[in-house]
């Protein structure tokens, strides 16, 4: 039996930091020998250093940057250009062979627009998955950026969180979600192992997963749901393999805490 793929999205905090990038890459290369690896992710921070370079302003709603069309060059290039680039550089010298892909390559991931107080921001849906079985088949590591464009050719600049949801449903795989915090951390900061759909909703409530954990956490009810399993956010400077062993981040349960799987 083929044993069921890993989607691995990485944040935009470790597209700077060469060091922790090529650390984790080198840990994929160790765990891709058993399951297939996909790797997709954001870089909201290398898209903040340019736009503040050429003197532009940009901000974000519920955690969702607001992307007027005139920016999405800027966008597209940073996130499917140089940050894609970076990371497929960093899994060569991980020994690994990568193919750079956005959202839109091979019609993966559907996009629709949101709505007109986002400007380019889409929401993502499982397209078609025939590129990616066939990439995994052949032994390469996907890299997806998430750029992707709506049917009528508008390209939409998506959450990467988002985006590794809908690819982790395309392939039914494994969700870990990997960020700059060791997971979802409670009003103390200390990290919280387990939540269901409840507890988050008490945790936003009250103000203590904001901003872009909450697109996260939402992006992880959505996916655990879909996949019927549990989806683990968790520090990409931990080793893959505490990760996969439950031992530290938080997994975010479709069913509630405590209930079984
Ligand atoms: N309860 C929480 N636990 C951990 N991080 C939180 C929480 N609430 C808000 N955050 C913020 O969410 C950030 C992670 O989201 P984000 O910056 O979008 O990460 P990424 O770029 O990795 O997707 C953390 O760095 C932290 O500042
Ligand atoms: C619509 C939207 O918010 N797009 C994100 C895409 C990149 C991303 O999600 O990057 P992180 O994973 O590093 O946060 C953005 O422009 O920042």
């Amino acid at each position: 039996m083929t044993p069921q793929p890993i989607v691995i999205k990485v944040g935009g905090a470790l597209l700077e930091d060469a060091e922790a990038g090529l650390a984790l890459l080198t840990n994929i290369a160790t765990i891709a020998k058993q399951r297939p690896v996909v790797m997709v992710h954001g870089g909201g921070p290398l898209v903040e250093t340019l736009m503040a370079s050429l003197g532009l302003t940009s901000h974000k709603i519920d955690g969702l940057r607001v992307t007027p069309d005139e920016h999405m060059p800027y966008i597209s290039g940073t996130l499917a250009g140089s940050a894609n680039k970076g990371l497929c550089a960093l899994a060569i010298k991980a020994g690994l062979t990568p193919v750079g892909l956005s959202l839109l390559d091979g019609n993966m991931v559907q996009c629709t627009a949101l709505a007109d107080k986002y400007g380019a921001v889409g929401t993502p849906t499982a397209g078609n998955n025939r590129l990616l079985h066939s990439m995994l088949e052949q032994g390469f590591l996907p890299v997806i950026s998430s750029i992707g464009c709506s049917d009528d050719g508008r390209l939409l600049n998506i959450n990467a969180d988002q985006a590794a949801t809908v690819v982790a449903e395309l392939l039914g795989a494994q969700l870990l979600l990997l960020s700059n915090v060791p997971g979802v951390l409670d009003a103390n900061k200390t990290l919280v192992s387990e939540l269901d759909l409840a507890q988050i909703a008490v945790m936003v409530h009250e103000g203590i997963i904001t901003e872009g954990m909450k697109v996260k956490t939402d992006a992880a009810l959505l996916a655990a749901k879909t996949l019927r399993r549990p989806v683990t956010i968790a520090s990409w400077a931990s080793p893959l393999e505490e990760i996969l062993a439950n031992t530290t981040g938080t997994r975010i349960n479709n069913t509630p805490t405590g209930a079984g799987e």
